[in-house]
């Protein structure tokens, strides 16, 4: 219990099914440094909690795993931005945090299962694999957080809610006199939504000067290819400078410190070995708007380990977005993505995930 409605709702609708439900806390992040001024603190959050749980009837527990949390979550944020990549401590919260070690903390309370407020769904395949499926509410699906959980984390995993759209999630909590009925949304997930992204970086991450190249829209160099057609300074000229590539995420279009003559420059790609920016002018820069990805072989996942097969999907590269037609392939050292029409700011360390037709979650991996 998160001292948000959704898993508020959760508890409350598992109690009513006659699962004996335990209500549990976690404290995940100690550093306020940079914490934006006014957000709620965990303290609040961990008060609303308490208070559904007395309201429920249900025991309540609290347990601190910030320092797991630093050390499975947070440094590999930092090792993935100094490496020039964007990661999704979200995605990894889920793998390592909430189905790993809040897991297994609730599994020494008794517990048979962990019970999470997402919007997702839990089926049963005829083979016996576990599905996972987007959330019906196709606003607040949530399913793209947990593309990264195993068969066995699964099995352990329960969404009550995922059959729900958040108005009903709303309304139950208000019947059922909910103190968190009316909670506003937490905005990011996990810390990141609390906290200054840039100010965080900062404490962490070198400030090192660096040029910034603007790219023209005509550069032979096309971006629409798999192969790794990476621009280099000769491709344009330099339009200022920058204090750190690793401070920088494709698509960025804020924080460059320059305009560009005629639309706003946006970030194309970033070379953290060299400490060089490139840049674009304009929504429609074809720097910015790419057919593919790839995956190295490694970083590959299948939630449907059964189900491992090149072919067409529909692909998510960032929460929330529409899922979008592509094809799989699969090669020997990893697997390819080609998209029907260019996507914008495709972004290397972000999860790729793909769905079937019917919006299973099929695999998903880290894009390289
Ligand atoms: N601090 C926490 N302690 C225990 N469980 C948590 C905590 N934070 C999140 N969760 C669990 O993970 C789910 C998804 O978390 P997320 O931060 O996305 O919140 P949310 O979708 O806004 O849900 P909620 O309304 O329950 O906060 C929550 O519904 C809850 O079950």
């Amino acid at each position: 219990m998160s001292g948000g409605v959704d898993s508020s709702v959760a508890a409350y609708l598992l109690k009513k099914q006659g699962y004996q439900v335990i209500g549990l806390f976690m404290r995940n992040w100690h550093d306020t440094t940079g914490t934006l001024a006014g957000d709620c603190p965990w303290e609040d959050d961990r008060m609303f909690a308490e208070l559904v749980a007395k309201k429920l009837d249900i025991e309540f527990h609290y347990i601190d795993l910030s320092d797991e949390y630093n050390r499975r979550v947070v440094d590999y944020m930092f090792a993935e931005y100094e490496r020039g990549r964007t990661p999704n401590p979200d995605v990894l919260c889920n793998r390592e945090i909430k189905f790993d070690a809040f897991l297994k903390a609730a599994l020494k309370l008794g517990a048979d299962y962990v019970a999470t407020g997402h919007y997702c769904r839990k089926a049963i395949a005829e083979n016996g694999f576990f599905r996972l499926l987007a959330g019906l509410d196709k606003n607040k699906d949530q399913s793209y957080f947990l593309c990264q959980l195993s068969q066995q984390q699964l099995n352990m995993a329960l969404f009550p809610i995922g059959e729900l759209e958040k108005s009903q999630v709303r309304q139950i909590a208000a019947e059922q006199g909910l103190a968190t009925a009316a909670r506003k949304d937490s905005q990011g997930i996990c810390f990141v939504g609390k906290v200054d992204l840039p100010i965080f970086l900062q404490q962490k991450l070198r400030a090192v000067k660096g040029d910034i190249i603007e790219i023209p829209a005509d550069c032979p160099r096309r971006h629409g290819e798999f192969e790794a057609c990476k621009y280099s300074r000769e491709d344009g000229w330099k339009v200022g400078e920058h204090n750190g590539a690793h401070f920088f995420t494709v698509g960025q279009r804020k924080g460059l410190g320059v305009g560009g003559k005629v639309e706003p420059l946006f970030v194309l790609q970033t070379d953290t070995a060299e400490n060089i920016i490139y840049v674009g002018m304009g929504e429609s820069h074809p720097g910015l708007n790419r057919e593919g990805l790839f995956i190295a072989r490694n970083d590959v996942h299948w939630i449907r380990p059964d189900l491992q097969k090149g072919g067409r999907y529909m692909v998510r590269i960032r929460y929330r977005q529409p899922l979008q037609e592509a094809t799989l392939t699969i090669a020997d050292d990893g697997i390819f993505i080609r998209f029907d029409s260019p996507q914008r700011g495709i972004t290397c360390g972000q999860f790729a995930a793909w769905y079937s037709q019917d919006e299973e979650l099929i695999g998903s991996g880290v894009i390289s």
